[in-house]
């Protein structure tokens, strides 16, 4: 039996349902709204496994589904190496997401991760205490501000609503994903000018240790070319 993870909830369950219901195969979740359970109808041999999105990459990893749904940030962020353990089957196309820095509109003086730079170390120096950059996106943001240079910083952990974390005073700045800006706008955050961390869409993952006739005939139903060249 081939297990397929797929977000239990929300737009991103929607957009899991209907691109594989394009491809033929009709995923739906049990009738009660509070039971993770699903059917699964147009293939023989998959069962449908409703997660949390951020819980896939751990799940396919520890052998526990073969096929997953989940952003490609929530990979990068949760698995280190992923290479090794998972296969990127196919981007499809939605979850678009962007991580990104942002900084209060008023720092007119902080565009770019240099500004940061330079402000991060006056305001350890004025404050006696580090700059503080809201986020659950711990890994990914050590890395880019390791890769340009900002030292002077703290990571605040912040599972949700991270662009209040300012106006709350618990964070001088943030870094969380964003889509529309309507979110930061809001806030009165500013994304420092540059390309973001990462580019985030939803993706079809497979766990390397799953791959073989199995799985290869599924993606073979849905249009992709089996695990060939992935
Ligand atoms: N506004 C958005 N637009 C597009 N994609 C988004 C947006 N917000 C989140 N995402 C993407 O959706 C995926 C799931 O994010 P989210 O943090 O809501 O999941 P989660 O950790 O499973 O949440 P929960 O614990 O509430 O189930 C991530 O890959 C993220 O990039
Ligand atoms: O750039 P925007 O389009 O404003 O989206 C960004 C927001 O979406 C995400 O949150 P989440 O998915 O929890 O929030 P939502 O339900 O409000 O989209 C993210 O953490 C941001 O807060």
């Amino acid at each position: 039996m081939i297990r397929l993870g797929v977000p239990s909830k929300g737009r991103l369950m929607e957009q899991s349902f209907a691109w594989f219901a394009d491809r033929g195969v009709r995923l739906t979740r049990s009738a009660s709204d509070r039971e993770y359970a699903g059917t699964v109808e147009g293939v023989e041999g998959v069962a449908l496994v409703l997660l949390s999105a951020g819980e896939i990459p751990r799940e396919l990893a520890a052998g526990r589904i073969e096929l997953g749904v989940t952003g490609t940030d929530l990979v990068r962020e949760k698995l280190p190496g992923w290479r090794s353990d998972l296969i990127e089957v196919a981007p499809m196309g939605f979850g678009h997401a962007d991580l990104i820095l942002a900084v209060p509109e008023c720092w007119t003086d902080c565009r770019t991760l240099d500004d940061l730079a330079s402000i991060a170390r006056d305001f350890r120096a004025a404050h006696g205490f580090r700059l503080r950059i809201a986020t659950k996106y711990h890994r990914l943001v050590r890395a880019h501000l390791a890769a340009h240079e900002v030292a002077d910083y703290q990571l605040v952990d912040s599972q949700g609503a991270t662009e209040g974390t300012v106006a709350n005073q618990t964070a001088e700045a943030i870094a969380d994903i964003t889509s529309s800006g309507a979110t930061l706008r809001a806030n009165g955050l500013a994304v420092l000018d540059g390309p973001p961390i990462l580019q985030s869409q939803a993706t079809l993952f497979m766990a390397r240790a799953a791959t073989g006739p199995a799985t290869d005939a599924f993606l073979r139903r849905l249009g992709l070319d089996g695990t060939k060249g992935l």
